[in-house]
């Protein structure tokens, strides 16, 4: 049985980065579900111009989930994803994918289908644990995991991050993307409440070793027994 850690949240709150400590920490699996519906918006994308890559036309992104050839690492070590032949790791962090994943994750039957996808990789994960992040973790996707957590930072803060990041980029731009993804996204799922059950860890004051420990703390306070699946097995 393989315990799960839910990590919700919102653009650049530090769940990827945070998660993947985490998951270091405790040697266990660290799953990134964001990357499956980047990695369907960059496959939709690579079908080329016009009407056959528009990734806000739903038969076109239904199209191509049908044919998805998805892989993903969850060695917090040896991060990777690919479609098919293609490592697509980098590719999928491109700002012309950032901003055609909304389109592609509002699409109900994606979500079905990635969320499915999502268990499995856990339930054959062959780890003691999964650190698990995304949007609807702790709602949809592993309502009944062993910790459920919401991640958030003021969004100032979370901006100001990911302009760091992106050095390069202009800040104002980098902090309107941001914002304008997570107004798409919230219309989608509620990743800015905490549902029952769910503690908020705010990033705000903390630096990044900090908000790591106070996740660790969460579990360790957290009964870490192993729970079931979702799906029951
Ligand atoms: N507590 C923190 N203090 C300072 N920087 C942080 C903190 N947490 C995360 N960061 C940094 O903020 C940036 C955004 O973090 P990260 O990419 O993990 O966010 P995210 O929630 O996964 O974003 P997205 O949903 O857009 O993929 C990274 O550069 C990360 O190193
Ligand atoms: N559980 C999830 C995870 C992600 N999404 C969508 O994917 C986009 C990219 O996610 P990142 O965490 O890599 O930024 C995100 O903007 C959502 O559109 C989702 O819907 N559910």
């Amino acid at each position: 049985m393989t315990l799960t850690i839910a990590i919700d949240g919102p653009a650049g709150s530090g769940k990827s980065s945070v998660s993947k400590q985490v998951a270091r920490a405790l040697g266990y699996g660290y799953l990134d579900t964001g990357a499956a519906y980047r990695a369907l918006a960059w496959h939709v994308l690579a079908r080329g111009t016009g009407a056959a890559s528009d990734t806000a036309d739903e038969a076109v992104v239904v199209a191509a989930a049908s044919e998805f050839p998805y892989a993903i690492s969850l060695d917090p070590d040896d991060y990777w994803v690919r479609v098919g032949q293609a490592d697509v790791t980098a590719a999928i962090r491109e700002p012309r994918v950032t901003a055609a994943v909304s389109g592609v994750a509002r699409v109900s039957a994606v979500r079905a289908q990635v969320n499915e996808l999502f268990r499995r990789l856990v339930r054959d994960s062959g780890r003691p644990g999964v650190v698990v992040e995304g949007r609807d973790i702790t709602t949809v996707v592993a309502p009944d995991a062993a910790v459920r957590i919401l991640l958030t930072a003021a969004p100032e803060v979370r901006a100001a991050r990911r302009s760091a990041e992106l050095s390069g980029e202009d800040a104002h731009a980098v902090a309107a993307a941001l914002h304008r993804r997570d107004a798409a996204d919230s219309t989608v799922v509620d990743f800015l409440t905490a549902a029952d059950g769910v503690t908020v860890v705010d990033s705000t004051e903390l630096d990044f070793a900090q908000t790591v420990e106070a996740v660790l703390d969460v579990i360790s306070a957290t009964d870490p027994t192993p729970q079931e699946n979702h799906d029951g097995r």
